[in-house]
Formats: structure tokens, sequence, C-alpha cells
């Protein structure tokens, strides 16, 4: 049978609202960046670049009828050959149950219904502050592919490194492997994943973690992750802004990153495509 999973593009730029916005705010945060002036997102690349919004639960409907009607401007403007959507839409986390007497959780098939394509899951938020499990965040991912979404699960080591690199960077490779196994044990090897690598104490910070240190986790959570038929997309995220994509940044090792403000937005999506292989 044919996959009936979203087909990820090359590069992904995701922007997780977390519960920074009232839902004024996150509506008209969305309608900037749809926005052809501010020339963030440029629909005629969605094969290679893709932008995500992760806004607060409610606030996913409303941004659902938003991008519902920017789509079919653009489509009735210039007829597209792609099926990509131009623009994602993801959940900030769900329940690993699709439904049932789970008072306060969501579900995963409410969240594909409104229009989501993405769940990120097992945040360090969510497993500090709830104590969120590995297992959990894992079966998560699974009932998260059962309604044809790809989980974007984070992953990142606590412990910030030592004064030797090497040691730091094996250190982490291992924190990380655990969640990525688990993961991957729990959803069919077709479905596509997103592994965010967040350092636990590079987020919210001044700085991001060192491209160097990024790089060679990364390296060694693609080696984990190994071969599968499913599409694999490993993202950085962590205090991550403009600067840190381009000659001699992550753009080589990471295939997306997290952003933030309109600016920064604008920025980001500049350094991604000037790195992209035009076809
Ligand atoms: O947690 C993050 C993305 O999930 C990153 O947050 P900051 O960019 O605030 O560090």
């Amino acid at each position: 049978m044919a996959s009936t999973y979203p087909i990820l593009p090359e590069k992904l730029l995701l922007i997780s609202l977390k519960m920074y916005f009232t839902p004024d705010r996150t509506l008209t945060y969305l309608r900037e960046l749809l926005n052809p002036s501010n020339d963030i997102v440029h629909p005629a690349n969605r094969d290679k670049l893709l932008l995500a919004l992760i806004p607060d639960f409610l606030t996913i409907w409303p941004c659902a009828q938003i991008l519902k009607e920017y789509e079919s401007n653009l489509t009735t403007g210039s007829p597209q050959s792609t099926s990509t959507p131009p623009f994602l839409l993801g959940a900030q986390d769900c329940f690993w149950e699709p439904q049932g007497a789970y008072t306060g959780e969501v579900s995963p098939a409410s969240i594909r219904a409104l229009g989501c394509t993405i769940v990120e899951l097992g945040h360090a938020e969510r497993r500090s502050i709830f104590n969120e499990s590995d297992d959990q965040t894992a079966r998560k991912a699974a009932a998260t592919c059962a309604q044809h979404m790809v989980p974007l699960v984070c992953i990142g080591e606590v412990t910030s490194p030592g004064p030797i690199a090497s040691q730091a960077v094996g250190q982490a490779v291992t924190e990380c492997a655990v969640l990525v196994q688990a993961v991957l044990a729990a959803i069919p090897d077709d479905a596509p994943v997103i592994f965010a690598y967040e350092p636990v104490w590079a987020i919210g910070q001044p700085k991001p973690a060192g491209v160097d240190h990024v790089a060679a986790v990364v390296q060694g959570i693609r080696a984990v992750i190994g071969v599968r038929s499913g599409a694999v997309r490993v993202l950085y995220g962590g205090s991550a802004g403009p600067g840190l994509w381009g000659v001699g940044g992550l753009g080589r090792a990471v295939d997306g990153m997290f952003a933030h403000e309109i600016g920064g937005v604008r920025e980001v999506v500049r350094e991604v495509e000037e790195t992209l292989v035009v076809a």
C-alpha cells in the first residue's frame, strides 16, 4: 500500500510559540509570517524548504483557517504542480490514545483533523516539569504516526559539556540515543520522523551550542538512527537564530532549525535559501 505520510522537504524551519502568546498575538504573528511583503514564505521553494508554526492547542484551529485561505489564494493565483503544502502546522504535544476518558489530554486524531502534520513530543520542558518519560514520548510518537502525522521528537543531553570536547560529544550521543531508540522501536519503519537535537543546557540561553559540538553530536545521532525506509530529518534547537546557518555554520550538519521573531525568521530563511541547491 502506498504511504500516506506527509513528504518532508529537504530543510525545515520550525517556530514553536511555546506558551508565549495570547491567541490574538499568535494569529497576528502567523499573518505576518505569510504576508508577501515580509518576504518570508516562498511557496515556489516548498519542496526544498518549509516553515512550520507550532502554536498552542487553542490556536491550532484559527491558524489552520488562515493557512487554508492563504493556500487557496495561492492556487487561484498560480497553479502549483506539487501537492506539498506551502506552510506546515504543528502541535506542541498529544496524548498516546486517539480517544477516551483522558481528562485534559489532547487527541492526536483531533490534532490531525484540525490540519496539523507535525506533533512535537518529549520537549525538555515537558520532561523536566511534567516528568514525561522516554516510554511515554515513544507511545505518543507511535500515536502520531498512526494518524499519518510526523513526530518531531526532542532529544538532547542534560549534562553541559565538560572541558574535553570528545567526551562531551560521547556523553551527549549516549544521552540522546535512549529516546532515539525508544521512538524508532515504537514507530513503523516507513514513517517519517524528525529529531530536534536540543541540548537542554542551550535552551533559552544567550547563545546556542557551539557548531562543532552540534555537528559531532548530530553525526553520532544519525549513526544511532542508522538505515530505515522512512525519511529522517535532524534539526537543531536551543537559542538558534540568524548567523548560525551559513558558511562555517550548522547548514552542513543539520536539516533545519528553530527560529523566533519575524525579522529573525526572515534572516534565517535567507541563510538557508542561500545554501539550497537549485535544481
Ligand atoms: O525549546 C526550543 C525549541 O523547542 C528552543 O527554545 P529557545 O530558542 O528559546 O532556546
